[in-house]
């Protein structure tokens, strides 16, 4: 029997609203089913970071050779470093039948919009502007320089946020998991009817 190729779900949204914080929150439910696709930069780890767990870390020769071979979903220059998704893992995991997790920024995203037509997009938004920057100078992991960048870049992404499939509003991080998880629910239960609308009208030729 055929098995059914897992759902792409992908998170995106401005840095510092809080995606990783809530990707480690759904993570850490234990009745999560998605699988973490774990992402490759060229930042330098921040304190605590593990290689493997967080990201893969690379130089920006071995990026670049990455990228040469056609071994990335996407890839984004983001703030000086690059970040990409690695396609393999990607692929062996959907092809398993298991939903993968993405976590990138919204240049990424649209990539994978392009290539990826049946993937899950869902948007981070932060309550305000000034929430937003409130979280980056409180996370206190960027220079005053990266986080004003960060804070550029975002209004651009902002206005990108009616591309996706569904915005979901991070003002309580447990109210955010519970939406996303809500819309994965709602998008398995579609995807179902119409694949057995479809066995039916087949069968019935
Ligand atoms: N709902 C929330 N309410 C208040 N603070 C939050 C909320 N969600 C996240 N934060 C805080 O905001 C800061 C930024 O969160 P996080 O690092 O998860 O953002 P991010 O979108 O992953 O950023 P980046 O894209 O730069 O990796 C952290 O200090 C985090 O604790
Ligand atoms: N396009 C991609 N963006 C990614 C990927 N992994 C992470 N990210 C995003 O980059 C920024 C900065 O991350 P940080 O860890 O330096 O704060 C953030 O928006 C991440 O979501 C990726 O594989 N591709």
């Amino acid at each position: 029997m055929r098995r059914e190729r897992g759902l792409l779900i992908v998170l995106s949204g401005p840095s510092g609203v809080g995606k990783g914080t809530v990707r480690k929150e759904l993570f850490s439910q234990p009745n999560t089913n998605y699988e973490y696709s774990i992402s490759t930069t060229t930042r330098a780890p921040r304190e605590g970071e593990v290689d493997g767990a967080d990201y893969f870390f690379k130089s920006r020769e071995e990026f670049e050779q990455m990228i040469a071979e056609g071994k990335l979903l996407e890839y984004a220059e983001y703030v000086g470093n690059y970040y990409g998704t690695p396609l393999d893992y990607v692929n062996e995991t959907l092809d398993a039948g298991r939903d993968v997790f993405l976590e990138i920024e919204v240049q990424g995203a649209a990539q994978v919009r392009e290539k990826v037509k049946d993937g899950l997009f869902i948007f981070l938004a932060p309550p305000s502007l000034s929430e937003l920057e409130q979280r980056l100078v409180g996370r206190g992991t960027e220079t005053d320089e990266v986080i004003a960048s960060r804070i550029q870049t975002a209004r651009l992404e902002l206005e990108m946020m009616n591309l996706y499939d569904f915005v979901v509003e991070n003002d309580e991080v447990q109210l955010a998991c519970d939406r996303i998880n809500a819309i994965v629910t709602a998008e398995h239960c579609r995807r179902e009817r119409v694949e057995k609308r479809y066995l039916r009208m087949l069968e019935g030729e």
